[in-house]
């Protein structure tokens, strides 16, 4: 029996897909694990660990390389809660724009007022006007999954978009609009925008890119959404620019202590992918990956190791090899084999960074004994005999 573990509510529709060959359990010791955004860093990954499941697309919450030395696959789930995001991001251009949060929470004051209310709220509304998003220009940082929606909604919207992404799929192209302008570099992306949208995963080369020297190229009052991390911008150039006019608001889904102390931001509770349809399309794609690699050893949306599918294995046995991507994997592994007399059938190996796949098809029994040798080849991190 497979063992999973839950470190965060995964949705039932997902968690159904597991057939009786799998239990979901509380231990320690298991082959799999699904998550949202519980954070891996101090957990201990045992042995047994195969693959983790990440129900969403951000992967900061989870030790990449750690697992990556122990031959533990992280999956996510792209794109699966792009469209939730989108339209919280929608929203939250609106709430940069009209001070609609301020204007509420003003209505709220009315309470009790009697006949009184419609008089006063005709008086006091000039306090809450703020400029229309058609015609402004919106500059979206990241064009993914995400950044592609926004990009595209918002020009459905009326507004002007430029899209920066040095590293855009082929895939993220097709999908753009033909009207949004291309922005060669970032500054030209600051330089130009009336809003800004931050969709670019958080990652060492991300983290405070909107600093003091990227805001001083912003236009005054321009408009920050960050619906990506916190960690994306720098807390004291933050708050000195919005302590300036410099940024007009700030709505960001990451609240912190320190940002919820800052004039002119608006907090959501990190609800971007908190749609049904998302849970759902997350938690689905998330199991469908880690179920057909522990049951198959496919390897299907992982952000550590390549892609890798051989199907379901109709040979009398598969073993399954995670190891660096070094000189002599391919071949220490097929020799350690054909000392055994192992006839091998299928086999695929690749490669992503430093990391490599070898997922081999055979057509004899594969013994602990064989196993042991395999783990003994200097490189290799892990190995499974999946059938
Ligand atoms: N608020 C929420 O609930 C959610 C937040 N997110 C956040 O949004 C991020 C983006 O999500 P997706 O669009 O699904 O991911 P994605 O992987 O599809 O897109 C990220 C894009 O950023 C680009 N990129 C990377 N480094 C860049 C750089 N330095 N400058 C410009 N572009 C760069 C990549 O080329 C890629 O096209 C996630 O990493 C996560 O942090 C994602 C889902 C939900
Ligand atoms: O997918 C992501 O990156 C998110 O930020 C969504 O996080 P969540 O699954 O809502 O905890």
């Amino acid at each position: 029996m497979y063992k999973i573990k839950t470190l965060n509510n995964i949705a039932k529709e997902g968690l159904e897909l597991f057939s009786d060959r799998f239990e979901i359990v509380d231990d320690k010791d298991v082959n799999g694990i699904l998550l949202r955004s519980y954070k891996m860093h101090d957990m201990e990954l045992p042995s047994s660990l195969e693959a983790v499941g990440r129900a969403g697309a951000g992967v900061n919450n989870i030790p990449i390389d750690k697992c990556s030395e122990k031959g533990i696959v992280v999956f996510n789930t792209p794109g699966a809660n792009a469209n939730a995001v989108k339209e919280l991001v929608m929203a939250g251009l609106l709430l940069a724009s009209r001070n609609i949060v301020g204007a509420i929470d003003w209505a709220k004051t009315l309470k009790d007022k009697g006949d009184e209310v419609p008089k006063l709220v005709e008086a006091g509304k000039s306090n809450f006007v703020g400029p229309e998003i058609k015609g402004k220009t919106l500059g979206v940082i990241g064009l993914g999954a995400i950044g592609v929606l926004v990009a595209n909604a918002a020009e459905a919207l009326g507004m002007k978009v430029l899209g920066y992404d040095p590293f855009i799929s082929v895939e993220s192209a097709w999908e753009l609009d033909h009207n949004i302008k291309k922005s060669d570099t970032l500054d030209d992306l600051f330089m130009n925008s009336d809003y800004i949208s931050i969709h670019v995963p958080l990652m060492d080369n991300t983290k405070g890119m909107i600093n003091d020297e990227n805001i001083s190229l912003m236009k005054d009052g321009v408009r920050l959404l960050n619906f990506s991390r916190a960690g994306l911008c720098d807390d004291s150039s933050l708050e000195k620019a919005l302590e300036s006019g410099k940024i007009a608001r700030y709505i960001t889904d990451f609240p912190y202590d320190k940002v919820l102390n800052m004039k002119n931001v608006i907090c959501i509770p990190h609800l971007g992918a908190s749609t049904p349809e998302s849970e759902i399309n997350c938690a689905v794609m998330a199991v469908n990956e880690v179920k057909d690699y522990i049951e198959n050893g496919n390897i299907t949306n992982s952000v550590n190791y390549p892609e890798c599918n051989m199907g379901v294995c109709h040979a009398t046995s598969r073993i399954a090899v995670n190891h660096k991507n070094i000189p002599y994997m391919v071949s220490n592994i097929t020799t350690a084999l054909a000392s055994k007399n192992i006839n091998i059938i299928d086999m695929i190996n690749k490669s992503k960074k430093d990391w490599a796949y070898t997922l081999i098809d055979v057509e004899s029994k594969i013994t602990s004994e064989i196993v042991d040798e395999l783990k003994a080849i200097d490189g290799i991190v892990k190995v499974r005999v999946i059938k």
